[in-house]
């Protein structure tokens, strides 16, 4: 719980590539309560942030619906001007040059697409060479790059409404990257994507920061992302940092668990292992079984299948949701 104790103290590692000193962001909200009513409420999207990420790292950033995700990318990127506090990026204040920043950045938003849908993905990224004024040859060492890794090539022709959510996913990354940029930010870069795009997706941003030492912030509501990608993790709520530390001392803190589902050949009572592995649901041959999330699955998969008619196996991980709110109980009950 060290971790948890230094993010709520707002004690930061020194001086970083992202460096945010007790920021905040209000907003100002006016909401209609009756027929000439009007109620004016302010909202504490941020609330006092701090924290340090170095050059080269690659950190996840997690938290609830509502936890102020958004609004700190946003202000990381000069969309938004905080309330309070000091904010830099590359040691520029981002809503004071924005423009300057925009040069060193490279935003992905899962939801929404930065290409115009209108127009082959080629045409888009022509259009960047020319908005970000990226020298020739350094755009087209870069396309080549994201077009290999990628896998653009058969795409590059096709109008970006055309494509399927994980080829314009990898058309929007490719684009996030053609101006070479120090520090990438990804909300939800493997969201609604099917399992063979998210393994393409996350071995490319991997490569990317192994190779070019890009930093990378990534929110995201899929805890393998940040399993396989991130070393170090933040989790947000009401806008405060409630733990910064790795993955699994997140999941120690809040005690999570991964579920193993099997499939038997036939229906069957409870299957019978070791504690704390248990049952938790059984629905005609199919079982749920519960398991520290921190625990590797091999031995249990193995006593099961040794010992019952396994047809199909898949396991689960808990969701962000459930091991923000299993840390809460654990935190409120020590
Ligand atoms: N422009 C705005 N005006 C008023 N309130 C806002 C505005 N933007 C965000 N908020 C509020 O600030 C809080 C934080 O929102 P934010 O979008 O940053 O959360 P988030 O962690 O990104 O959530 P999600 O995972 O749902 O995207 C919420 O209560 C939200 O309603």
């Amino acid at each position: 719980m060290r971790a948890l104790a230094e993010a709520a103290d707002g004690v930061g590692s020194g001086a970083g590539y992202i460096e945010l000193v007790g920021v905040e962001k209000v907003f100002d909200v006016r909401r209609r309560t009756g027929f000439l009513k009007r109620e004016r409420r302010r909202v504490r999207a941020v609330d006092g942030l701090s924290f340090s990420v170095a050059r080269g790292e690659m950190v996840g950033y997690i938290g609830p619906n509502g936890a102020g995700k958004s609004t700190t990318i946003k202000m990381l990127t000069g969309i938004l001007t905080p309330s309070g506090g000091r904010l830099r990026v590359a040691g520029i204040d981002p809503s004071r040059e924005r423009t300057r920043l925009a040069r060193r950045i490279g935003v992905v938003f899962g939801q929404r697409t930065t290409l115009w849908w209108d127009l082959p993905l080629i045409d888009s990224y022509r259009l960047m060479h020319r908005m970000y004024r990226i020298p020739d040859a350094r755009y087209r060492e870069n396309l080549d790059r994201c077009v290999e890794l990628l896998q653009l090539e058969e795409l590059l022709d096709v109008p970006v409404r055309q494509l399927s959510l994980g080829q314009r996913m990898r058309g929007d990354i490719a684009a996030a990257l053609l101006h070479d940029p120090e520090v990438l930010y990804l909300d939800e870069p493997t969201i609604g994507l099917d399992v063979v795009s998210k393994a393409k997706v996350r071995g490319f941003l991997r490569d990317l920061n192994a190779e070019r030492g890009t930093t990378v912030l990534l929110t995201t509501h899929d805890l393998q992302d940040i399993e396989q990608l991130c070393s170090r993790v933040m989790v947000i709520d009401h806008g405060r940092l409630m733990y910064d530390g790795p993955l699994a001392g997140l999941h120690e803190a809040g005690e999570s668990e991964r579920t193993l589902v099997v499939d038997l050949e036939r229906e069957l009572p409870p299957v019978v292992v070791e504690a704390p592995a248990r049952v938790v649901r059984v629905e005609g041959p199919r079982q749920w079984l519960a398991f520290p999330a921190s625990a590797s699955a091999a031995g249990l998969v193995a006593r099961i299948a040794a010992e019952y008619p396994l047809v199909d196996l898949s396991v689960r991980e808990p969701d962000i949701e459930s091991v923000i709110a299993k840390m809460y109980a654990e935190r409120s009950s020590a």
